[in-house]
């Protein structure tokens, strides 16, 4: 591709001679160990390293062209500087693989809980429906009906564009987290329809509030096209403010919940069938495939995003019911003595609180939970999740999840200082994961419901006595463990 078709769309700080606009390029990289001779190399200035400090390295890579935002003189290349390399990328990146999602169905899903289930249930209903879809989220990217590993779970924009250059799917759903918003992952993107499903405690060690977390997810809306869909959960809070936010701007909104104003009303849950109806002239009654009212929450949203890309009614109530779950989200099985174990990825006060309840409502006898907290994320949600467990639950048993920098030790007393101060007797203290989980099932019996929540779909990152990888791995391990030799 020639640099004229490149910078299409670029503002420049500096000007550039007039026969650099036939430069050919070969390809993008915004890290100089992935330049290629004739790429060009874009410098960004991050939270851990700085691109810029790597300039040299790219260009004896073979960079031909250096776009960043210092002002730098004298490179051996050309070199463009622009106010913010990150909104750089997304045009160039969109400009090299000749804008795909243009071409594409965008679906965007932002919110702090339900945007894996919600994305999954789409991709299924549109699929169902003879549309094909990509999926990028959180546990894998799915392009051409194919899983590839995703580091984020919105990739930056360079790798965003190249997969979808590389989807030939009709469709593309994507969960739009708000840490990609802020870092212009999904710069030069329109959306036919965005979703809001909800707004919680979350990310406060990143975006300080939850005012600026609010703005952070409200940007993706600014990506819907003119006579795209937003579709808001406004009984949640700061869905209702999206609401009122959107429709000031003129935009269609599909505002879902029991509010009056809700333009697909909820008349009415039944939790023991899963089910619930709305208050239209047909009274449609909603399967939602997964239990929990959050799920029938993440089932209508998914109810309005397949209508209204067109899909019949009927077809979408059929289809809903035969959607397989997803992994790590509220998965169930039972012990030999009879005990259901879930393993959920409840991580915030709010997941916590739906997952626990939902094990209430359906009848568990005595609830054990087993959950632990991030080292070096966001604090300020602990206090919350033991309140919760030591309210709902029987017993819990705070655990390791992913210790990040901080050392096993320093953990532990962390859990008891807070278990002393927030929570109560209910409360035991297990660093090895798989130990707790064990105990958890061996003490439980028919009735009783074990529910770890967490890491949900991950693999761990430490070893533990059991020698298995993820809680699913745990509780296989104990429901069947290996023949003896
Ligand atoms: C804190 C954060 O969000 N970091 C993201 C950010 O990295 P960064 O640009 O700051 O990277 P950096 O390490 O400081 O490096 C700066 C630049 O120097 C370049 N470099 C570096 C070394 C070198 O030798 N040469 C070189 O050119 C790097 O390629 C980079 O361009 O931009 C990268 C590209 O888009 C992201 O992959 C990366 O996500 C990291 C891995 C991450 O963990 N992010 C989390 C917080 C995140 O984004 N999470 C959300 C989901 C949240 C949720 O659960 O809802 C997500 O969407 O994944
Ligand atoms: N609509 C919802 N409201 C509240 N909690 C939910 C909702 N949907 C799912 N959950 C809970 O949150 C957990 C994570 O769900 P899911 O993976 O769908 O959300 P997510 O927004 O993709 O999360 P993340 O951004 O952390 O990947 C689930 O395991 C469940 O416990």
């Amino acid at each position: 591709m020639k640099l004229t078709q490149l910078i299409n769309g670029l503002k420049l700080q500096n000007s550039i001679e007039e026969d650099l606009y036939d430069l050919v390029i070969q390809g993008l990289a915004d890290s100089s160990q992935e330049v290629e001779e004739g790429f060009v190399f874009i410098a960004i200035k991050g939270f851990k390293d700085d691109g810029h400090n790597h300039i040299s390295h790219a260009i004896e890579k073979g960079a031909n062209l250096v776009v960043g935002e210092q002002h730098i003189e004298d490179l051996p290349v050309p070199y463009l500087q622009v106010d913010n390399a990150r909104i750089a990328l997304g045009i160039l990146a969109k400009n090299f693989y000749g804008n795909p999602a243009s071409r594409k169905l965008m679906i965007g899903i932002t919110g702090t809980n339900g945007k894996t289930t919600t994305s999954y249930l789409v991709k299924h209903l549109l699929e169902q429906n003879g549309i094909s879809c990509s999926v990028m989220g959180t546990i894998q990217n799915i392009v051409n009906g194919s899983s590839i590993k995703s580091a984020n779970t919105t990739p930056s924009s360079l790798i965003l564009q190249k997969l979808l250059a590389l989807s030939n799917d009709d469709a593309v759903v994507m969960e739009v987290s708000s840490h990609g918003l802020t870092q212009h992952r999904i710069e030069g993107i329109e959306f036919d329809v965005c979703l809001f499903t909800n707004l919680h405690h979350e990310h406060l060690d990143y975006h300080g509030s939850m005012d600026s977390y609010f703005e952070a997810k409200a940007v993706l809306f600014d990506h819907l096209k003119p006579d795209g869909t937003a579709i808001v959960n406004i009984d949640d809070e700061w869905g209702e403010k999206l609401d009122r936010d959107l429709l000031e701007k003129g935009k269609n909104v599909c505002s879902i919940g029991q509010l009056k104003n809700s333009r697909l009303r909820i008349q009415s849950f039944d939790m023991e069938h899963s089910t619930l109806r709305l208050d239209d002239a047909e009274e449609t009654l909603i399967q939602s495939p997964m239990a929990g009212i959050h799920n029938l929450y993440n089932s209508l949203m998914a109810y309005a995003t397949a209508l209204s890309v067109g899909i019949e009614k009927k077809a979408i109530l059929s289809t809903i019911t035969n959607f397989p779950g997803v992994e790590g989200r509220f998965e169930t099985s039972k012990t030999q003595s009879g005990a259901v174990v879930i393993v959920d990825y409840a991580h915030t006060p709010d997941a916590v609180y739906h997952c626990l309840t939902t094990a209430k409502e359906a009848g568990a006898n005595r609830i054990t939970h087993i959950f632990g907290f991030r080292g070096d994320r966001d604090s300020s949600k602990r206090r919350e999740m033991i309140e919760i467990t030591s309210k709902i639950s029987d017993r819990y048993i705070i655990t390791t999840d992913d210790l990040n920098s901080v050392p096993v030790e320093e953990m532990r007393s962390l859990y008891s200082e807070l278990n002393d101060r927030y929570g109560n007797e209910k409360g035991f203290i297990q660093m090895d994961r798989t130990k707790a989980i064990k105990d958890a099932i061996d003490s439980s019996s028919e009735g009783d419901w074990v529910v770890i929540t967490g890491k949900g779909h991950e693999k761990y990152s430490h070893q533990f006595e059991i020698p298995t990888e993820s809680d699913k791995e745990t509780v296989n391990f104990m429901v069947k463990p290996p023949k003896a030799d």
